[in-house]
């Protein structure tokens, strides 16, 4: 059984209900379809009735079992509205705008998350990842005492010797555009956990740059070494090493020349990426050109579960996200 067939099989022993605000996306519909059909959990499609069966009939998808929630009639809304309201006031927010902000489907599946009449939120698959994370930071916000959000990849590569058989997380692939030293620590640490939660395995944690212990020096590197030292003292039993290059990380004879007794070098499974721009493009490129699949980007550190797609997403990425999500349920 893979990883993502194990998650999938987790996830249905649950029972969870996952909304989805995306409702007139094509692979929203299918992938509503399969995860009821697999119970992988009970979906609710949040958005306008009419567009739904119009879409779900053309495409001969069958949307038997899942709930529809019309967001503009649903008996909830001036509650919501009231609750959106008082909940960012402190913001400037009007009542007027907290109106508006709920005719959006994704600030409504957002309510109804806040209110716990769902246990989990995936979308993505059209709308942008900052039109996605940020009504889920502004309503969801963190977990009581963690400052920063992040995300995470999940990457199952075919035919690949590397990382946990082929299995990797990679962060921070979507979220957080330029962290510093402090943050890159704390995705690190992040991450390492999401690979112990999701994964059940014990994360080697690889600090990615273009140097490996010493070959350059920049001040791109320093950053790099200060959040390998930060991460290191704030938990010294994990395995985590850096500065190391891609090959160093992955392939234990380049990480036996390039980091001798690295306990890292050569093992890694989970890549913790300088920045959002290498994060993002490696993901993208090792989906494409290794034909890897890549789950994701899956938020770290919300107080409820919010999980973002790619708008290059297919039907069964969607549904391995809302295993994804409803796990999270747990953490
Ligand atoms: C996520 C993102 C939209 C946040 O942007 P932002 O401009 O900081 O948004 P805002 O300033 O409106 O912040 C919204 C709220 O989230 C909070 N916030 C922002 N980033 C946060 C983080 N990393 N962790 C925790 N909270 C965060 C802010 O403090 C703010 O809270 P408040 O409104 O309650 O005070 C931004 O980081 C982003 O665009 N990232 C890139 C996403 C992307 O394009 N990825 C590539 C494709 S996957
Ligand atoms: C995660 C990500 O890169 O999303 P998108 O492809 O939609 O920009």
């Amino acid at each position: 059984m893979n990883v993502l067939e194990e998650i999938r099989n987790r996830a249905k022993s649950l029972k969870k209900t996952i909304a989805l605000p995306e409702y007139d996306d094509e692979r929203v519909l299918q992938a509503a379809e399969i995860a009821t059909r697999d119970q992988v959990a009970a979906i609710q499609l949040v958005g306008d009735p009419t567009i739904i069966e119009q879409k779900s009939k053309s495409l001969g998808i069958s949307l038997s079992g899942v709930e529809i929630i019309d967001h503009k009639k649903d008996q909830q809304r001036s509650e919501y509205v009231q609750s959106l309201y008082e909940l960012r006031k402190g913001k400037g927010l009007t009542q007027e705008q907290a109106e508006q902000w709920l005719e959006s489907s994704m600030y409504y599946a957002c309510m109804m998350l806040y209110h716990d009449r769902i246990d989990g939120i995936v979308s993505g698959a059209s709308l942008s990842s900052p039109d996605v994370i940020r009504p889920a930071l502004q309503i969801i916000k963190t977990t009581p005492g963690v400052k920063l959000a992040s995300s995470c990849f999940l990457m199952v590569v075919p035919d690949c010797p590397y990382g946990s058989n082929g299995v990797f997380l990679y962060a921070d692939s979507g979220f957080n555009p330029n962290p510093n030293s402090e943050e890159l620590a704390h995705i690190a640490l992040t991450t390492a956990r999401s690979a112990i939660q999701l994964l059940g395995v014990e994360p080697i944690v690889a600090m990615l740059s273009f140097s490996t212990k010493g070959s350059a020096r920049h001040e791109l590197v320093d950053k790099v070494i200060e959040a390998t030292a930060i991460a290191h003292s704030l938990k010294p039993e994990l395995l985590i090493d850096g500065e190391l290059q891609g090959d160093a990380a992955l392939v234990p004879s380049v990480g036996d020349k390039k980091a001798p007794g690295s306990k890292v070098a050569g093992k890694a499974n989970v890549l913790i990426f300088p920045d959002l721009n290498a994060g993002n493009i490696c993901y993208k490129l090792t989906e494409r050109l290794a034909r890897a699949t890549a789950i994701g980007p899956i938020l770290q550190g919300l107080a409820k579960p919010v999980n973002d797609l790619s708008r290059g997403c297919k039907a069964q990425d969607i549904v391995d996200q809302i295993a994804v999500t409803v796990l999270q349920t747990q953490f």
